[in-house]
Formats: C-alpha cells, sequence, structure tokens
C-alpha cells in the first residue's frame, strides 16, 4: 500500500505543483491548434448530442479525464442526468459517453460495427504488451474478428493468421471454460487455506490476532491468486513481486495513455521494475530446452507447479507458435496477472468490510457457508472442503458480492466506432469512441433505489426477496432467494458481449473462498478505521477517488479486525 500511495501521491503532486506550469506550458504549445478546434467546436452540426464543457479545447477534459477523474465522473453524470448521449473529446479523439439500457446494449452489440480493436492497437498492445510495429501490424491486418466464424468477407483468411481469434480463443476457453477454470479455482483454495493456517495456526493456543484488512488482502490474497496462475516459484525467485506489481498496478493508466517518459518518469519505471521480474521467471519457466516439455504439459487440464495454470502456458505457447516475441510474452503474462488480482482485491477488501461489520450479516454468511462444506468420510473436520458450486449460489454471499461490484467497480467501458451507428437519434461516425460509465448506471436511483435505501448506500439484502415455502410438517416458512434488483444492462461490472471478463467465473469463486475460510475459521470483530499509515481515523471508508475510472476502488481507510481462530 505504502508503494501505492506514494506512487499517486506523486502523481497528484505533479498534477497539483508541476501540472500548473507544464499545464501553462502545454496551453501555450496548443493554443493556436485550440483556437482552430474552438471554432471548429462551435460551428460544429446543430444536430450534435450535448458537450461536456471544455475550457481548453482538447486539453482541459483529457487532463482532468487522466488526473482527475473523480471531479470528471462528477460532471459526466450530471450530464447525463439530462441526457442520455453526451459528447467530448479525449485528445482529438470524439467521445461519445452514453447510458441507458437500449445505448448499454449497443456498445455490447456481437457486430463488427463496435469492438475494442482499435484500443488495443493505439493503447495496450504497444504500451503494455510492448509489441513491435510488425507485430501490431499482423493484428491490425487481421479482419477476420474475435469469433470463432470469420467475420462475412475473411473466410479466406488462414487460421494461423487469426490473431484477434487466436488471442480471445487462449482467454475465453482456459479461463471461462468450467473444465479449466475448476482446476485454478481448487488450487486458489489450497493456496489461501495454507497461508491462513501458517499465519493464523489453529489449536488450543489460538490467540486473538489484530489484521489489516488491506494488508491481508494485498499479501495473502494476492500472493494465493499469483501462485495460481504462474506457480509458486515465482515467489521462491523473486519474493518482492507483490511490492513490484502493487506499484505497477498504481501507474497503469498514465502508462497505457503513453505519456512522454521525460515528463513522467515515475510510471515507466514501475513498469520496468514489474516487467523484468516477469521477464526474468519466463526466462527461468520456458527455457528453450523446457519449453516443450512445459509446452506438452499445456495439454493437460491440470494446475502444475512449475507454471501454474493452463490457461497462461496456453498464452505463452499461442505467443511463441505464432511468432511473436519473447517481450511480448512478458507483457502477456505482466497483464494477465493485472487481470487476475487488480479488481479481485478490492472486492475481497469490501466483502470483508461490509461482512464484518454487520453482526447479523455475518451470522447469515456463516450458515450459509456451513451449507457449502463437504465432508470427507472418515476425517476430521479441518480436512472439509468447500463445494465451490453450492457457495457461488448462496442468496446473502450474491447479493453483497453484487452490491459491493455496483459500488465500486467505477470503470468506463470502451469500445471504438468502427462503422458509422445511429444511437439517441445521432449518427455517431466511424473512429469515434462510445464509453459507457458504471458509475453512472451503477448508481441510477431509479433502478437501484428502494425506500430508505438509496442507490448510493450499500444494502445488503438489496439483490434478496424472500419467497415462502412449505416444510414437510406443513408449516411455512419465508427462505431469502438472491433476485438482481435492476436490469443486466444496468449492471456491468464485468464488461459485456464478446469482450466480457472471461475471468469472471473464477473471480467470483476465489472471492467466494476467501469469505468462506474466514467466516468458518475465525471470529470476526471489527476494532478501529486507520488511515494508511496506520493512524486512526475519524471516518469509515469510501473509494478512493485516485482509482475512479481505472477500475475497482479500493477501500481509502483500512479496517483493522481482531481475529480468533476457531476451526
Ligand atoms: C471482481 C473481479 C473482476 C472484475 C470486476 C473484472 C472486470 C473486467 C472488465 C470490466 C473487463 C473488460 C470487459 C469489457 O471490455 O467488456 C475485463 C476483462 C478481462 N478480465 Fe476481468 N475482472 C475481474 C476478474 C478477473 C480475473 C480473476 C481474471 C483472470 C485472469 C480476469 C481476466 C480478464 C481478462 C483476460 C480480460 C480481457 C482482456 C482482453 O480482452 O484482453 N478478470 N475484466
Amino acid at each position: 500500500m505504502e508503494l501505492f500511495n506514494v506512487a499517486v501521491h506523486q502523481v497528484q503532486q505533479l498534477t497539483e505543483h508541476c501540472a500548473e506550469s507544464k499545464l501553462l506550458l502545454t496551453a501555450a504549445v496548443l493554443a493556436p491548434l485550440s483556437i482552430a478546434f474552438f471554432i471548429f467546436t462551435f460551428v460544429a452540426p446543430r444536430n450534435a448530442p450535448p458537450s461536456l464543457w471544455d475550457p481548453i479545447p482538447y486539453v482541459f477534459n483529457t487532463i482532468q479525464f487522466a488526473f482527475n477523474n473523480e471531479r470528471f465522473m462528477v460532471r459526466v453524470a450530471n450530464i447525463l442526468q439530462n441526457s442520455r448521449i453526451a459528447k467530448f473529446h479525449l485528445v482529438s479523439t470524439p467521445v461519445f459517453l452514453v447510458s441507458g439500457p437500449e445505448n448499454i446494449q449497443t456498445l455490447f452489440a456481437r457486430s463488427h460495427k463496435v469492438g475494442n480493436e482499435t484500443i488495443f492497437l493505439e493503447n495496450v498492445f504497444p504500451a503494455l504488451y510492448r509489441m513491435s510495429k510488425d507485430e501490431k501490424q499482423r493484428f491490425a491486418d487481421d479482419k477476420s474478428g474475435r469469433g470463432r466464424q470469420p467475420a462475412p468477407g475473411t473466410e479466406h483468411m488462414p487460421a494461423h493468421q487469426r490473431y484477434w481469434h487466436g488471442y480471445e480463443h487462449v482467454h475465453s476457453e482456459y479461463l471461462s471454460r468450467a473444465q479449466h477454470q475448476r482446476p485454478m479455482a481448487e488450487q486458489f483454495q489450497t493456496f489461501i487455506a495454507a497461508a491462513l493456517d501458517k499465519h493464523f495456526p489453529p489449536g488450543l493456543a489460538a490467540k486473538p490476532e489484530t489484521v489489516s484488512v488491506m494488508d491481508f488482502c494485498r499479501r495473502h490474497v494476492a500472493e494465493a491468486a499469483v501462485k495460481t496462475l504462474l506457480g509458486p516459484r515465482i515467489f521462491e525467485l523473486f519474493p518482492d513481486v507483490l511490492d513490484a506489481f502493487w506499484e505497477f498496478d498504481s501507474n497503469i493508466c498514465l502508462i497505457t495513455l503513453a505519456l512522454p517518459k521525460w515528463l513522467f518518469p515515475g510510471p515507466y519505471r514501475a513498469q520496468e521494475r514489474f516487467y523484468t521480474i516477469i521477464r526474468k521467471y519466463l526466462a527461468a519457466t520456458y527455457t528453450d530446452d523446457a519449453f516443450d516439455s512445459v509446452a506438452a504439459e499445456a495439454d493437460q487440464d491440470g494446475w502444475n507447479p512449475k507454471s501454474g495454470a493452463r490457461v497462461s502456458r496456453e498464452l505463452v505457447k499461442w505467443l511463441k507458435t505464432s511468432g511473436f516475441q519473447d517481450e511480448v510474452a512478458v507483457g502477456a503474462l505482466a497483464m494477465l496477472m493485472f487481470a487476475m488480482t487488480s479488481n479481485t482485491i478490492p472486492i475481497v477488501m469490501w466483502m470483508m468490510i461490509e461482512i464484518t461489520r454487520d453482526p447479523s450479516l455475518l451470522c447469515a454468511v456463516r450458515d450459509e457457508v456451513a451449507q457449502a462444506y463437504i465432508s470427507q468420510p472418515g476425517k476430521d473436520a479441518a480436512s472439509r472442503t468447500l463445494d465451490l458450486d453450492k457457495l457461488s449460489t448462496m442468496p446473502f454471499l450474491q447479493s453483497v458480492f453484487a452490491e459491493v461490484l455496483r459500488l465500486h467497480m467505477n470503470f468506463n467501458l470502451m469500445r471504438n466506432v468502427n462503422e458509422p451507428i445511429a444511437v439517441e437519434g445521432f449518427t455517431l461516425p466511424r473512429g469515434s469512441m462510445l464509453q459507457a460509465p458504471m458509475k453512472v448506471a451503477h448508481y441510477d436511483e431509479t433502478v437501484w433505489g428502494a425506500p430508505g435505501h438509496a442507490a448510493a448506500q450499500f444494502w445488503a439484502e438489496r439483490h434478496i426477496k424472500y419467497e415462502e415455502t412449505a416444510d414437510a410438517d406443513g408449516s411455512v416458512r419465508k427462505v431469502p432467494v438472491f433476485a438482481m434488483a435492476g436490469r443486466p444492462s444496468s449492471f456491468f461490472p464485468f464488461g459485456g458481449g464478446q469482450q466480457i471478463c472471461p475471468g469472471r467465473h473464477l473471480a467470483k469463486h476465489e472471492i467466494f473462498t476467501v469469505i468462506a475460510l474466514l467466516v468458518s475459521k475465525f471470529e470476526i470483530e471489527p476494532l478501529e478505521w486507520t488511515n494508511t499509515d496506520g493512524s486512526p481515523s475519524l471516518r469509515a471508508a469510501r473509494g478512493d477517488p485516485r482509482f475512479s475510472g481505472i477500475g475497482a476502488m479500493p477501500p481509502d481507510r483500512d479496517l483493522k479486525m481482531r481475529w480468533t481462530r476457531i476451526g
């Protein structure tokens, strides 16, 4: 957390103190350009959606989007209250912000008219996968799409040149399909249970321990997730891998925006530190001699202690056999580790916080977890394992999960417009971008509000209905059932359409496993809120605004808890 704070603080200082002079310089350089753009803006067609106010056209909104996203999103929420479409410019790209179920469906439509290929080609591939021009071009030349069937008119495309489909297939097959996802979820359960036994051992002498939610999640939960993905050896080789990762994680937005290195060296240093670890890990794991045997093992379903999950091996194998340089495999594994942890960890933190600060909720969750344990005949209680399928259907756990995702995912889903499309009566031109802010849809009072429970508040039972059921003796009971309070098109924490998060089932299994183990193995008592430096805080946590627009916003305050081992 410290590195994260330092990094974010640096960026804030840059924006607050240095930014003044840098912005003046930028503004001076861009002034003539801005005037031309300004004129262009005001003679823009009258038949255009409302625009976000931009006092320095093309510059102000771009800077606020990148550096003060929380404030930017307040303005977005205001403008989208009166219109379901609004426009601004991100540098020179026209961006259309949309809300409302039909518009969200347009964004997720499985149509070649919208997609995220351009975002990958322009930002993600060069900045994060470190692809060369030639490597990027191979993707750019492939117009056959991500689907199993090539897009109409591209049926002639040789299978090995269908780069989008190949890349998509590795993720969707080896993360989403139950047969491949299951060994990962089980391995994660083994690692996190072992971490709890090591750091909070069971036994008669078990003493109460003070635990920091942030520290526990960022160290132990993240370690179990990374061991699952890449195998435990990465921690033997590089004990500081998590420090390097969290520093990278807090800088990823600035790296993706490809800000000049000379002006913003910090984010690039963080990236280099983390990628160097992944590069060395890759070399140690997939040496040329070992590659064939590791790649051969890629054909097995299971988890492998040498290289972790099959998805990692398949990704390396696909990049290697498709002729990409090793550096692209470094970027791809780094991004897979980012995808695996960056949203999951803050969501676990919020789940722990919300469940443990409400004793009756904690009780309800404990009852649910007790029903999901499988006892081994002839073995003691300590050898019980969790039935993950049963666990993931438990109503209170699901309701709290949905509520935490709804309130704390803060990210504008982005798609490029590949062909002109009509939205809200406007024709959006090719080359523009569509953005659907989760924050606007997820906080919509008309969809989520309930008497006494405003949409902006956490309410554990928002997605619970009580149904009457008759027992064998004829007595009638009310049982809780999970039922989303809003439409799916008003709730999209995992994105949607062809590009929906392939790790969503794994994420749910991991998060529920952590909560299940904690509530069944410990008495838990919340103690106090603290600032990230450990000093007492007078208020409870809110979403950390520094992560606005990036994904899951972690709490900006820590919760100290007392844990006493009971099982
Ligand atoms: C609570 C946890 C998580 C949340 C909220 C989340 C959310 C998302 C979102 C919003 C997207 C973009 C989807 C779109 O554009 O429509 C995404 C993509 C993705 N996620 Fe997740 N995710 C989570 C956990 C995971 C996990 C555990 C993995 C496992 C490795 C994972 C792997 C991926 C991958 C590979 C992509 C696609 C990247 C690409 O297209 O290259 N995610 N996720």
